[in-house]
Order: C-alpha cells, then sequence, then structure tokens
C-alpha cells in the first residue's frame, strides 16, 4: 500500500552551538508541518559539526537532549520524523545514530550508521570516521501509515545491496540523511539518489547541511528527492533472476 503524503526534507544550518541546532531543527520540523508535511527528514549529524574531533565532544545518550527535543518536535507537529543523526554514546562507544519518531512522539527506530565514511583521496580530503565512531550492525525500516521506509545514512547509501533487501522486505522510500562533501558531492551525491531509485523503483530522500564555507568539513547540500515510479511500465521485480542471482542479508530470517 501507498498512500500519497507529503514529504519534506530539511536542509538545516549546523553550527557549533548545540542549542541552536535544536531550536532551528524545531523551528523547521514546525513550518514543514505547518505546510502539510506528514514526514520529515533532517541531515546527517544535526546537532553537531560532521567532523570526528567533534563527535565525542557532542555525544549523547539515547534518549537524551536532542531525542527529547525530536520527539516533542514530532508529537507537537503530529509527524514522523526521521531526526536525522546525532553522535551517540553507549557503553563507552560512539555511533552515528538516527532515530525515528511516530506523530506520538515515540520512537519507533534507531539506526546506527552500518558503513563508517573512511576515505582517503589524495589532495583532496581524508575522513575516518572509524577512528572514532563503531558502526552500527542492523537494517532498519519502519511503517508509516503511508508507506514502509527503509533508512540509512550517508555512506549507507553507496551500497546498492543494502537499498536492495529495504526494497525487497517492502519499503518504498528510502530515506538517507547524509552529509556529502565538495570532493564526492559534485561527483556522486545526485548520481547515487537516482541509482538507488532507478535500481528499486523506490522513492529516494536525502537531507543533508545546509553548506557552510567556514566549517572544518563543508557539506555539499543538496538534500534532494527522487523518484522512480515505473513499477507497471517496467516490472523489473517480477522479471528478476531469482534462480540465477540473490542477495541476501545476514540478519535474514531474524527480522
Ligand atoms: N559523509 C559520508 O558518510 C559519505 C560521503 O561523504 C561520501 O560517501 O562521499
Amino acid at each position: 500500500m501507498f498512500c500519497k503524503f507529503r514529504l519534506a526534507v530539511i536542509q538545516l544550518q549546523v553550527s557549533s552551538v548545540k542549542a541552536d541546532n535544536l531550536s532551528r531543527a524545531r523551528r523547521l520540523v514546525k513550518e514543514a508541518a505547518g505546510q502539510g508535511s506528514k514526514v520529515v527528514v533532517l541531515p546527517e549529524c544535526f546537532n553537531s559539526p560532521y567532523g570526528t574531533n567533534f563527535f565525542s565532544r557532542y555525544a549523547e545518550k539515547i534518549p537524551g537532549e536532542s531525542t527529547q527535543v525530536l520527539s516533542e518536535a514530532a508529537k507537537e507537529n503530529q509527524v514522523y520524523l526521521v531526526g536525522g543523526s546525532i553522535p551517540e554514546e553507549d557503553g563507552g562507544k560512539l555511533f552515528n545514530t538516527c532515530t525515528v519518531f511516530g506523530p506520538d512522539g515515540e520512537v519507533i527506530l534507531k539506526h546506527r550508521k552500518i558503513h563508517l565514511f573512511d576515505i582517503d583521496i589524495p589532495g583532496k580530503i581524508r575522513f575516518q570516521e572509524s577512528e572514532t565512531l563503531s558502526a552500527g550492525n542492523s537494517l532498519s525500516v519502519f511503517d508509516t501509515s503511508f508507506c514502509k521506509v527503509g533508512v540509512g545514512i550517508c555512506y549507507d547509501m553507496r551500497f546498492a545491496e543494502l537499498a536492495q533487501l529495504y526494497s525487497r522486505k517492502g519499503c518504498q522510500l528510502l530515506v538517507y540523511p547524509g552529509a556529502f562533501n565538495m570532493t564526492t558531492g559534485p561527483t556522486h551525491w545526485e548520481l547515487l539518489q537516482r541509482a538507488r531509485a532507478l535500481d528499486n523503483q523506490v522513492y529516494v530522500a536525502t537531507a543533508s547541511p545546509a553548506r557552510d564555507e567556514t566549517a572544518s568539513y563543508v557539506a555539499w547540500g543538496h538534500s534532494t528527492v527522487y523518484l522512480a515510479d515505473v513499477r507497471q511500465q517496467i516490472p523489473i521485480t517480477s522479471q528478476r533472476r531469482n534462480d540465477l542471482y540473490a542477495v541476501t542479508s545476514a540478519q535474514e530470517g531474524s527480522s
């Protein structure tokens, strides 16, 4: 089942002042809901600058200050709120974690970034999330009154198998809070979203922090929604040769 609804992606200005980030997010969720949005998506690291030197300083337990704000914003505005991500501290480890809240303000999902962003492009960008973060180990799907949704965070979008598994689980919308940069953004950000949408014939939505040229990590921006609504016309789901190939999850059978 898929019902029509309005989705908002919030390209939030993220500063080094956590309280400002939280109040800005709260105000914009209200504004999006006021315009009829039923599902609202915040960017990766919406409460903290994005950088390995910031994660431990901004990290919180869940539930904590930031998720409390998200819960209240979801409830006050009666929306499903995909709360971007925050640095989470749990058991002495740090994670890059997305929480999702229902219109009643209850948390319905916690997704920890599965694929850590470790890249080294000489002369351009070196970023090693694994220096401070641990990876999550679960696929994350939630139901809304409109459709089923699969969640990944930023680098997770590069892994086609994850999107394929979400699609096979019945997701018609994939959301990726993300923060690509000025090197990978221009070449891959849009291309990856279109690829995930086209391969799986699902909607894909991404929310990025707004670009801030003074930040240590300059986000590419360009939050987007992509649609590949050709399921009937080009029925690749039923044409798939499951007798020849398969994508399986180590969690298969347990979910
Ligand atoms: N920031 C990320 O997790 C991913 C990214 O910027 C990229 O894949 O490029």
